[in-house]
């Protein structure tokens, strides 16, 4: 059974993620969650989450599902990149994705939240698509929701078609040539430790000279922007006027009048290039002249992170088969 569902950004100014809706139990109750390839936990606020740190979240009431059920003695905990985390306990239940049903989903049920997530009204939690050896659970590691659905799926198969601030969709289990043009490029991915790791073949900054180079990084649906090497960074910043790396705004800003080259990264023989609008991210503060590229340096990070703003400019394929790959197309 394949499925395909909405990819919708939580802000109308600026794409800082996209959530999508699932339902989770019997009867089905309905919640809008990011879908984060960055990570591989499903959790969602519940009615086990402190009133004092749910503001607006629906929530998920396990003991109002007559299909809910403890998975005892297990607990889980995670720390997102950006500090943010979460914990709790874990139930089992029907969860639906755009038409795809899985009967026994591990649902990670919130019982605290950091301060992040109870002030982000539209996240009510995040759907994992990252290896599932990355999963939280104690004392034994469960599976994605994708990962569990793939052998229901025609294709072991799920693509991102996420928009500059517009929806988008996810799609499980087939390939739509609808979305994308010419071909798609597909790349070897390393599963360890868990992330969708792929190397891309170099960059070039507008219409300069494209450099080739190893850029080893991860493709994560959960970060807002892209973090690239402090040189890669560098050398398109060199080409706006005014920008500098702000340690007071923490990275790369610019007058939000300058004018932005585009930004093109290889895949293999191939390239995807990110337009100068998706890179002119968004003012510092509402009427600002001052503002924030949607191009970050990495090295704070320890990982180059191919986020929203790389991944909107592209169609891509993450394939689950044996071994896995990355594809990705223009569109
Ligand atoms: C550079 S790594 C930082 C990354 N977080 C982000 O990219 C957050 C996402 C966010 C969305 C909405 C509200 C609040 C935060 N955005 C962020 O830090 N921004 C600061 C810069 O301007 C853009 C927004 C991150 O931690 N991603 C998580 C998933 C994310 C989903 C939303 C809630 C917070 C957690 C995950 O993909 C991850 O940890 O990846 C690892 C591999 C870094």
């Amino acid at each position: 059974e394949n499925g395909s569902a909405a990819a919708i950004p939580i802000d109308p100014r600026f794409d800082i993620a996209y959530v999508t809706p699932v339902t989770i139990g019997t009867p089905p109750q309905t919640l809008y969650l990011d879908f984060d390839t960055g990570s591989s936990d499903l959790w969602v606020f519940s009615s086990h989450t402190p009133e004092s740190q749910v503001r607006g979240q629906r929530i998920y009431s396990p003991e109002k599902s007559s299909t809910a059920k403890l998975l005892a003695g297990h607990t889980w905990s995670i720390l997102y990149g950006d500090g943010s985390g979460s914990l709790g306990n874990v139930y089992t239940d029907n969860f639906t994705v755009g038409g795809v049903t899985v009967t026994s989903q591990a649902v990670q049920t919130a019982q605290q939240v950091s301060y992040s997530f109870t002030s982000q009204s539209e996240i009510h939690g995040l759907v994992g698509l990252g290896f599932s050896t990355l999963n939280t659970v104690f004392p034994n590691g469960q599976l994605t929701f994708f990962d569990n659905a793939k052998s229901t799926l025609d294709s072991p198969v799920f693509t991102a078609d996420l928009k500059w601030k517009k929806e988008g969709t996810y799609d499980f289990g087939f390939i739509d040539e609808t979305k994308y043009t010419g071909e798609i490029t597909y790349l070897p991915v390393q599963t360890d430790p868990g992330y969708w790791t792929f190397t891309s073949s170099g960059y070039a900054v507008g219409d300069g000279a494209f450099h080739p180079a190893s850029i080893v990084g991860i493709a994560d649906t959960g970060t807002s922007l892209t973090y690239l090497p402090a040189e890669v960074v560098t050398s398109y910043w060199g080409q706006v006027d005014g920008a500098v790396d702000s340690d007071y705004y923490g990275g790369y800003v610019f007058p939000c009048s300058s004018k932005l080259p585009s930004f093109t990264f290889g895949v293999g023989p191939a390239n995807i290039t990110i337009p100068a609008s998706y890179i002119n991210y968004a003012q510092i503060t509402e009427g600002s002249p001052v503002c924030f590229g949607g191009l970050q340096s990495s090295s704070w990070l320890g990982v180059n992170i191919w986020g929203d703003v790389a991944l909107k400019a592209a169609f891509v394929v993450f394939n689950g088969a044996n071994p896995p790959t990355i594809g990705w197309a223009k569109k």
